[in-house]
């Protein structure tokens, strides 16, 4: 049996043969190809250079998904050698009618690539590492590449959704959240609902995949445990979903945005100025506004009430879950510089995170955030604070100017995501360069 190069980059290679009759399980050099594993199968001819069509028959070529180490996946092909093309085609046929019946592979993507996310290398990425396993996965694309903020979700309220399995989205965390706000605000609207206040929203109708390539890739991360583009694109062609709650964010009058996470304060403070500071590069920008902000730190007066949710015992363990029906709120009040930055610190850490007497934690359902408005002869100051947007929130690290009273609900499983329950994989710390 000769080696020779593989036709994937970054995949590697086994050989074996075809022998007897199974359906769900191919042996290649004493090991077992699981069916489940697999996401490609093609004949394997050769040609010469040039050659599109034809060539000598060699055998058949299955590509599969293979776990590597920590939470890594990569793609693999697996050649079996056989020169017959009855007995070639047969088994072909064969193996991708198993293929066709595993039932979340999605067919058909509509993909969003945002070429300004991190250092532009969205479209880079999407190309060279997410476009090719698509296309060996017999996945038809339809690729938008985002022109301006607000591009996909202008997309996402006319286009056809019905023509598609599932939307993908190549950036970071805001163009993610944008994507899904529209996916979600496009689903309000095929329902009938009026999309300005919405109180019950329907589902997505088709999951979310998610190519980190931004500068923050936190969705990414919780999804895949790891931020690596080949990683998540298998994720998606093997049909890895699952459900995931979501919250809306609304004025008492009107729908703001369906999202997954939010910061109101400091979080939301540093990226307001961040956005000031658009001029600077993107990591400078972001270290700049966290120190600043830091350093010209004071508390966010404002009243807050919440609803909390009552989790039985027995069903404590479902408490860091993406999908139960809860948010966490945490609040931090009444420290000194000193010791939040000592809180800040060990954000990323998993261990004694929120430890602290001046830290509360809660598992809730709902929150009101009223800001609260001055009296008295400062009073004069609420009309052109509130004009400048001076109650910024951070939603999913877009920023929402000027609302007054923001009301935070979360919605069980609106959304199919892309991904597996990260509680199986193994975790591996975030990190901040500015503390
Ligand atoms: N062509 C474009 N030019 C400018 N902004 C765009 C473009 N396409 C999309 N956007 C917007 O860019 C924002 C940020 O994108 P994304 O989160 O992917 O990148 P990022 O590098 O993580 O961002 P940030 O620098 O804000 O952290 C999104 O809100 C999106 O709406």
């Amino acid at each position: 049996m000769s080696r020779r190069k593989n036709r994937l980059k970054s995949g590697e290679r086994q050989e074996g043969k075809m022998k007897g009759d199974s359906s769900v399980a191919l042996q290649a050099q004493e090991e077992i190809i699981e069916m489940k594993d697999v996401f490609s199968v093609k004949l394997k001819r050769r040609r010469f250079a040039g050659q599109k069509k034809g060539g000598t028959l060699l055998g058949i070529t299955i590509f599969k998904c293979l776990n590597k180490e920590e939470n890594k996946l990569t793609d693999c092909a697996v050649h079996l050698n056989n020169l017959s093309e009855d007995h070639c085609q047969s088994w072909f046929r064969h193996l991708k009618e198993i293929l066709n019946g595993f039932q979340n592979r999605p067919k058909s993507l509509k993909v969003f690539v945002n070429p300004s996310s991190h250092k532009r290398e969205a479209t880079h990425i999407y190309y060279e590492k997410v476009a090719p396993l698509f296309k060996l996965a017999d996945i038809k694309t339809d690729v938008t590449v985002t022109e301006y903020e607000g591009h996909a979700l202008s997309v996402l309220k006319e286009f056809e959704l019905q023509a598609f399995d599932g939307v993908v989205c190549v950036g970071g965390d805001g163009s993610v959240s944008e994507v899904a706000h529209g996916l979600l605000l496009r689903a309000q609207i095929d329902a009938g609902k009026d999309a300005d206040y919405v109180s019950k929203p329907v589902r997505a109708p088709v999951p979310l995949g998610v190519i980190p390539a931004g500068t923050t890739n936190v969705l990414a991360h919780t999804l895949y445990g790891i931020k690596h583009a080949v990683t998540a694109t298998l994720h998606i062609v093997m049909g890895h979903i699952q459900a995931v709650d979501v919250c809306t964010f609304s004025t008492p009058s009107k729908l703001l945005r369906f999202g997954f996470s939010a910061m109101f304060g400091f979080g939301a403070r540093t990226l307001a100025l961040a956005e000031k500071h658009r001029w600077m590069p993107s990591s400078q920008r972001k270290d700049f506004a966290f120190i600043k902000t830091l350093a010209d730190l004071k508390p966010e007066e404002c009243e807050l009430s919440f609803l909390p949710l009552q989790i039985l015992q027995e069903d404590s363990h479902e408490k860091d879950r993406l999908n139960n029906g809860s948010m966490a709120l945490i609040v931090v009040q009444n420290t000194s510089r000193t010791e939040f930055i000592k809180h800040l610190k060990r954000y990323t850490s998993a261990k004694n995170q929120f430890n602290f007497p001046f830290v509360e934690t809660y598992t809730v359902r709902e929150v009101k955030v009223q800001p609260r408005l001055k009296s008295g002869p400062d009073a004069r100051e609420n009309v052109c604070l509130n004009a400048e947007g001076n109650h910024p929130w951070n939603i999913d690290g877009d920023l929402m100017k000027g609302a007054s009273e923001v009301h935070v609900r979360v919605h069980p499983q609106l959304i199919d995501l892309y991904g597996v329950n990260t509680d199986d994989l193994e975790s591996s710390p975030a990190t901040c360069n500015c503390i």
